[in-house]
């Protein structure tokens, strides 16, 4: 799948099967489910026997994507995490490259990910993900992963936020630098992500941006609380439906302008 063929897609963010089981509930709504464990960190890796069990319980055909964990700068035993992740049924495999602070490290680790997972099942998909806030805590710069993520043979660049603390993708990288970001991507052929406590009032600039994957968890928990709130089928439903509205309306847009 190459951005040229692509909508916005909604990925969400359960961190249990429990929460899975609400997702699919809402299954129409969303594109991609994606496994993580937040209390391990923004990317932190959820257990096998969870990816699997969600895998079991969302339709077969929506893919399961899985979170490695904030990675650090050791590829061996990134691409063998990696591995774990696509042997327990996910074909959304994301790295988040929390340790790395130069791109030859980035690379490194995606290039070892990239292996490990295609050699078992060429048809994965695998996300080299950096952070917005990267400069809160040192790892490779925002506008650095379309290259990253070229160079290593991932297939998308995604950004998120690493320290989920109310502050939000657009605080740390305004929208100008995000559609950079989606045309850096864009270029080198790749899905271009975006996440970090993103809001329905976000949707009109991400939308205009070109972003494909739209990530998501918190505005779709009850009461906005990614921790302590559950993710709810109708908020997931009610998000879907504006993702739609801004797409028509960015559609009907460009139609008139053209
Ligand atoms: O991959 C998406 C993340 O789970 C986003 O979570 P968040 O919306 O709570 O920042």
């Amino acid at each position: 799948m190459r951005w040229k063929e692509c909508t916005l897609l909604l990925l969400i963010s359960p961190d249990s099967v429990d929460e899975a089981l609400d997702c699919a509930k809402a299954a129409e709504h969303l594109d991609i489910v994606d496994v993580k464990k937040p209390d391990e960190g923004s990317l932190g890796a959820n257990f096998p026997w969870v990816i699997r069990e969600i895998r079991d319980a969302v339709p077969a055909d929506k893919p399961v994507s899985a979170t490695v964990g904030d990675v650090p700068y050791k590829p061996g035993t990134v691409a063998q995490a990696a591995l774990g992740a696509a042997v327990s049924g996910a074909t959304y495999i994301k790295v988040g490259l929390y340790g790395c602070t130069t791109p030859e490290q980035a690379i490194d680790v995606m290039r070892g990910v990239v292996r490990a997972v295609k050699d078992y099942r060429p048809d994965a998909f695998v996300v080299a993900s950096g952070y917005a806030d990267a400069h809160r805590i040192g790892c490779v710069n925002p506008l650095a992963l379309p290259d990253i993520a070229r160079r290593s043979g991932s297939d998308a660049a995604m950004l998120d936020t690493a320290i989920k603390d109310g502050t939000r993708l657009f605080d740390h990288v305004p929208p100008d630098v995000c559609a950079e970001f989606v045309r850096l991507a864009h270029e080198a052929d790749l899905l271009a992500a975006l996440a970090g406590s993103v809001k329905v009032g976000d949707l009109g600039e991400l939308t205009g941006i070109g972003t494909d994957i739209v990530g998501v968890r918190g505005a779709v928990c009850e009461g906005g609380d990614r921790n302590a709130g559950r993710i709810q089928p109708r908020l997931v439903a009610a998000f879907k439906a504006e993702m739609d509205r801004h797409a028509q309306e960015y559609a009907a847009t460009v139609a008139t302008a053209s």
